[in-house]
Protein backbone atom coordinates (compact mmCIF):
# COMPACT_ATOMS: atom_id res chain seq x y z
CA UNK A 1 0.00 0.00 0.00
CA UNK A 2 1.25 3.37 -0.96
CA UNK A 3 1.38 5.90 2.04
CA UNK A 4 -0.41 9.37 1.29
CA UNK A 5 1.73 12.81 1.09
CA UNK A 6 1.11 16.29 1.48
CA UNK A 7 1.68 18.30 -1.47
CA UNK A 8 5.52 19.21 -0.10
CA UNK A 9 6.42 15.43 0.03
CA UNK A 10 5.73 15.60 4.08
CA UNK A 11 3.38 13.21 5.60
CA UNK A 12 0.12 14.09 6.92
CA UNK A 13 -0.13 14.56 10.61
CA UNK A 14 -1.30 11.25 11.51
CA UNK A 15 1.24 9.44 10.06
CA UNK A 16 3.79 7.93 11.86
CA UNK A 17 7.31 9.50 12.29
CA UNK A 18 10.01 8.55 13.88
CA UNK A 19 13.56 11.03 13.29
CA UNK A 20 16.75 9.72 14.33
CA UNK A 21 19.43 12.13 15.26
CA UNK A 22 22.82 11.31 16.20
CA UNK A 23 26.22 13.71 16.75
CA UNK A 24 29.12 14.43 19.16
CA UNK A 25 29.18 16.36 22.93
CA UNK A 26 28.08 20.36 21.97
CA UNK A 27 27.35 19.80 18.43
CA UNK A 28 23.66 20.62 19.65
CA UNK A 29 22.05 17.47 19.46
CA UNK A 30 20.03 18.44 22.20
CA UNK A 31 18.76 22.19 22.09
CA UNK A 32 18.13 21.48 18.61
CA UNK A 33 16.36 18.01 18.61
CA UNK A 34 13.87 19.42 21.64
CA UNK A 35 13.07 22.30 18.87
CA UNK A 36 12.26 20.26 16.12
CA UNK A 37 10.09 17.83 18.16
CA UNK A 38 7.80 21.10 19.03
CA UNK A 39 7.97 22.69 15.67
CA UNK A 40 6.76 19.05 14.23
CA UNK A 41 4.12 18.75 17.89
CA UNK A 42 6.52 15.45 18.25
CA UNK A 43 7.71 13.38 21.58
CA UNK A 44 11.34 14.34 22.67
CA UNK A 45 13.44 11.20 23.51
CA UNK A 46 17.02 11.96 25.12
CA UNK A 47 18.77 9.19 25.50
CA UNK A 48 21.89 10.91 26.84
CA UNK A 49 19.59 11.63 29.81
CA UNK A 50 19.58 8.08 30.36
CA UNK A 51 22.84 7.19 30.60
CA UNK A 52 23.53 9.89 33.05
CA UNK A 53 20.62 8.62 35.24
CA UNK A 54 22.02 5.14 35.31
CA UNK A 55 25.76 7.03 35.79
CA UNK A 56 23.84 8.92 38.87
CA UNK A 57 22.20 5.43 39.92
CA UNK A 58 25.20 3.57 40.21
CA UNK A 59 27.33 6.25 41.60
CA UNK A 60 24.86 6.98 44.46
CA UNK A 61 24.70 3.02 44.75
CA UNK A 62 28.28 3.05 45.17
CA UNK A 63 28.55 0.52 42.47
CA UNK A 64 30.41 2.39 39.30
CA UNK A 65 33.96 0.65 39.51
CA UNK A 66 31.54 -3.07 39.71
CA UNK A 67 30.98 -3.63 35.70
CA UNK A 68 28.43 -6.47 36.82
CA UNK A 69 27.16 -4.51 39.86
CA UNK A 70 26.21 -1.83 37.01
CA UNK A 71 24.17 -4.29 34.91
CA UNK A 72 22.37 -5.40 38.14
CA UNK A 73 21.72 -1.91 38.84
CA UNK A 74 20.64 -1.15 35.24
CA UNK A 75 17.93 -3.78 35.79
CA UNK A 76 16.57 -2.91 38.57
CA UNK A 77 16.67 0.52 38.08
CA UNK A 78 12.90 2.36 38.51
CA UNK A 79 13.78 5.26 35.80
CA UNK A 80 11.06 7.45 34.78
CA UNK A 81 11.88 9.94 31.83
CA UNK A 82 9.98 12.60 30.36
CA UNK A 83 9.69 12.90 26.50
CA UNK A 84 7.32 16.46 26.35
CA UNK A 85 10.15 18.60 25.08
CA UNK A 86 8.74 21.55 27.34
CA UNK A 87 8.90 19.81 30.27
CA UNK A 88 12.29 17.90 31.12
CA UNK A 89 12.21 15.53 33.90
CA UNK A 90 13.95 13.11 34.87
CA UNK A 91 13.57 10.57 37.89
CA UNK A 92 15.13 7.70 39.37
CA UNK A 93 12.77 5.91 42.26
CA UNK A 94 11.55 8.62 44.59
CA UNK A 95 14.91 11.11 43.69
CA UNK A 96 14.15 13.96 40.68
CA UNK A 97 17.55 14.36 39.49
CA UNK A 98 16.87 16.93 36.26
CA UNK A 99 19.55 19.18 37.64
CA UNK A 100 21.50 16.42 39.12
CA UNK A 101 22.81 14.54 36.01
CA UNK A 102 23.64 17.84 34.21
CA UNK A 103 27.07 18.15 36.92
CA UNK A 104 30.26 18.15 36.14
CA UNK A 105 30.84 15.05 38.18
CA UNK A 106 28.34 13.11 36.35
CA UNK A 107 30.07 13.98 32.47
CA UNK A 108 33.25 13.09 33.85
CA UNK A 109 31.77 9.94 34.90
CA UNK A 110 29.37 9.09 32.55
CA UNK A 111 31.55 7.35 30.12
CA UNK A 112 31.78 4.12 32.54
CA UNK A 113 27.86 3.19 32.19
CA UNK A 114 27.66 4.15 28.13
CA UNK A 115 31.02 2.00 27.26
CA UNK A 116 29.83 -0.94 29.34
CA UNK A 117 28.05 -3.19 26.35
CA UNK A 118 25.49 -4.98 28.58
CA UNK A 119 24.53 -1.97 29.67
CA UNK A 120 24.01 -0.54 26.09
CA UNK A 121 21.79 -3.78 25.29
CA UNK A 122 19.56 -2.57 28.21
CA UNK A 123 19.29 1.09 27.65
CA UNK A 124 18.85 0.28 23.74
CA UNK A 125 15.73 -2.13 24.34
CA UNK A 126 14.05 1.01 26.69
CA UNK A 127 14.73 3.38 23.81
CA UNK A 128 13.31 0.78 21.21
CA UNK A 129 10.13 0.70 23.58
CA UNK A 130 9.92 4.23 23.66
CA UNK A 131 10.14 5.41 19.98
CA UNK A 132 7.69 2.34 19.39
CA UNK A 133 5.27 3.90 21.70
CA UNK A 134 4.99 7.42 20.62
CA UNK A 135 3.45 8.09 16.86
CA UNK A 136 5.70 10.72 16.32
CA UNK A 137 9.21 10.88 18.47
CA UNK A 138 12.50 12.77 18.19
CA UNK A 139 15.27 10.64 19.66
CA UNK A 140 18.59 11.64 19.77
CA UNK A 141 22.06 10.45 21.10
CA UNK A 142 25.31 8.79 19.85
CA UNK A 143 23.62 5.56 18.26
CA UNK A 144 20.34 6.26 17.17
CA UNK A 145 20.52 5.83 13.54
CA UNK A 146 22.48 3.31 13.77
CA UNK A 147 21.77 0.71 16.35
CA UNK A 148 18.74 1.86 18.02
CA UNK A 149 16.42 3.21 14.93
CA UNK A 150 18.35 2.27 11.84
CA UNK A 151 14.43 2.08 10.31
CA UNK A 152 13.58 5.69 11.19
CA UNK A 153 11.70 7.82 8.60
CA UNK A 154 14.89 10.65 8.53
CA UNK A 155 18.19 10.22 10.13
CA UNK A 156 20.88 12.70 11.00
CA UNK A 157 24.55 13.03 12.02
CA UNK A 158 24.57 16.48 13.53
CA UNK A 159 28.17 17.81 13.42
CA UNK A 160 30.63 20.90 14.34
CA UNK A 161 33.98 21.32 14.51
CA UNK A 162 35.66 20.71 17.63
CA UNK A 163 37.03 24.42 18.26
CA UNK A 164 32.99 25.30 17.59
CA UNK A 165 32.01 22.49 20.11
CA UNK A 166 34.35 23.82 22.72
CA UNK A 167 33.47 27.13 22.58
CA UNK A 168 29.49 26.52 22.76
CA UNK A 169 30.47 24.12 25.35
CA UNK A 170 32.27 27.04 27.45
CA UNK A 171 29.63 29.46 27.03
CA UNK A 172 27.01 27.00 27.93
CA UNK A 173 28.81 26.93 31.43
CA UNK A 174 29.76 30.49 31.87
CA UNK A 175 33.81 30.95 31.52
CA UNK A 176 33.60 29.20 34.83
CA UNK A 177 35.45 25.62 33.29
CA UNK A 178 39.34 25.87 32.75
CA UNK A 179 40.56 24.65 29.09
CA UNK A 180 41.77 21.13 30.18
CA UNK A 181 38.52 20.46 32.00
CA UNK A 182 36.12 21.90 28.88
CA UNK A 183 38.58 19.50 26.61
CA UNK A 184 38.39 16.15 28.60
CA UNK A 185 34.38 17.28 28.65
CA UNK A 186 34.25 17.67 24.87
CA UNK A 187 36.63 16.19 23.10
CA UNK A 188 37.81 13.32 25.61
CA UNK A 189 34.61 12.42 26.74
CA UNK A 190 33.53 11.55 22.82
CA UNK A 191 37.18 9.46 22.39
CA UNK A 192 36.33 6.91 25.22
CA UNK A 193 32.46 7.08 24.04
CA UNK A 194 33.92 6.70 20.32
CA UNK A 195 35.38 3.22 21.39
CA UNK A 196 31.80 1.91 21.33
CA UNK A 197 30.06 3.53 18.95
CA UNK A 198 30.73 5.53 15.83
CA UNK A 199 28.86 9.37 15.68
CA UNK A 200 31.27 11.16 13.80
CA UNK A 201 30.72 10.11 10.49
CA UNK A 202 27.09 9.09 8.87
CA UNK A 203 26.75 5.46 7.75
CA UNK A 204 24.82 4.67 4.60
CA UNK A 205 21.78 6.54 4.32
CA UNK A 206 21.94 9.12 7.43
CA UNK A 207 21.83 12.87 6.08
CA UNK A 208 24.87 15.19 7.62
CA UNK A 209 24.49 18.39 8.87
CA UNK A 210 27.34 20.68 9.65
CA UNK A 211 26.02 23.45 12.40
CA UNK A 212 30.00 25.04 12.51
CA UNK A 213 28.73 27.94 10.45
CA UNK A 214 24.85 28.25 11.57
CA UNK A 215 23.36 29.33 14.70
CA UNK A 216 20.38 27.81 16.63
CA UNK A 217 17.90 28.63 14.39
CA UNK A 218 19.90 28.18 11.49
CA UNK A 219 20.89 24.28 12.17
CA UNK A 220 17.05 23.54 13.30
CA UNK A 221 15.95 24.97 9.51
CA UNK A 222 18.53 23.06 7.87
CA UNK A 223 17.81 19.64 10.29
CA UNK A 224 13.79 20.45 9.22
CA UNK A 225 15.11 20.60 5.24
CA UNK A 226 17.02 17.57 5.51
CA UNK A 227 13.94 15.79 7.39
CA UNK A 228 11.49 16.71 4.90
CA UNK A 229 14.00 15.97 1.76
CA UNK A 230 14.74 12.12 3.45
CA UNK A 231 10.88 11.60 3.52
CA UNK A 232 10.43 13.12 0.03
CA UNK A 233 12.55 10.20 -1.21
CA UNK A 234 11.30 7.60 0.98
CA UNK A 235 7.31 8.76 -0.37
CA UNK A 236 9.34 8.65 -4.10
CA UNK A 237 10.70 5.39 -3.34
CA UNK A 238 7.69 3.68 -2.15
CA UNK A 239 5.46 5.10 -4.99
CA UNK A 240 8.20 3.50 -7.72
CA UNK A 241 8.76 0.26 -5.69
CA UNK A 242 5.35 -0.22 -3.69
CA UNK A 243 6.90 -4.03 -3.13
CA UNK A 244 10.37 -2.88 -1.85
CA UNK A 245 13.00 -5.29 -3.07
CA UNK A 246 10.88 -8.50 -2.61
CA UNK A 247 11.26 -10.21 -6.04
N1 LIG B 1 24.25 25.99 15.97
C1 LIG B 1 24.57 26.46 17.17
N2 LIG B 1 25.21 27.63 17.28
C2 LIG B 1 25.56 28.11 18.48
N3 LIG B 1 25.32 27.49 19.67
C3 LIG B 1 24.69 26.33 19.61
C4 LIG B 1 24.30 25.75 18.37
N4 LIG B 1 23.71 24.56 18.64
C5 LIG B 1 23.73 24.43 19.98
N5 LIG B 1 24.31 25.50 20.56
C6 LIG B 1 24.55 25.70 22.00
O1 LIG B 1 25.62 24.84 22.34
C7 LIG B 1 25.42 24.30 23.64
C8 LIG B 1 25.46 22.78 23.56
O2 LIG B 1 24.33 22.35 22.86
P1 LIG B 1 23.59 20.97 23.22
O3 LIG B 1 23.59 20.74 24.69
O4 LIG B 1 22.31 20.97 22.50
O5 LIG B 1 24.63 19.93 22.55
P2 LIG B 1 24.62 18.36 22.58
O6 LIG B 1 25.11 17.91 21.26
O7 LIG B 1 23.30 17.85 23.03
O8 LIG B 1 25.73 18.06 23.69
P3 LIG B 1 25.85 16.77 24.64
O9 LIG B 1 25.79 15.58 23.77
O10 LIG B 1 27.17 16.91 25.29
O11 LIG B 1 24.72 16.85 25.61
C9 LIG B 1 24.09 24.86 24.14
O12 LIG B 1 24.35 25.97 24.95
C10 LIG B 1 23.38 25.28 22.87
O13 LIG B 1 22.48 26.36 23.07
N1 LIG C 1 22.66 7.02 22.57
C1 LIG C 1 23.64 7.45 23.42
C2 LIG C 1 23.48 8.61 24.14
C3 LIG C 1 24.48 9.01 24.99
N2 LIG C 1 25.58 8.26 25.10
C4 LIG C 1 26.62 8.64 26.04
C5 LIG C 1 27.58 9.65 25.54
C6 LIG C 1 27.80 10.63 26.66
O1 LIG C 1 29.06 10.45 27.27
C7 LIG C 1 26.71 10.31 27.67
C8 LIG C 1 25.77 11.47 27.95
O2 LIG C 1 25.26 11.95 26.72
P1 LIG C 1 24.92 13.51 26.49
O3 LIG C 1 23.90 13.87 27.52
O4 LIG C 1 26.19 14.27 26.71
O5 LIG C 1 24.40 13.58 25.09
O6 LIG C 1 26.00 9.19 27.19
C9 LIG C 1 25.72 7.12 24.37
O7 LIG C 1 26.76 6.44 24.48
N3 LIG C 1 24.75 6.73 23.53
Amino acid sequence: MTETTTPTGLQPPSQRLVVAVDGPSGSGKSSVSRAIARRLGAAYLDTGAMYRAVAWHCRHQGVLDDPDAVVAAVQDMDLVLSVDPDHERVVVGTDDITEAIREPGISAVVSVVATNRAVRELLVARQRAEIDAHRKIVAEGRDITTVVAPDADARILLTASAEARTARRAAQLGGAVEAKDLAEQVSGRDAKDSTVVDFMTPSDGVGLVDSTELDVEATIEAMLAEITRQQSNRTTKQTTNPEGDRA
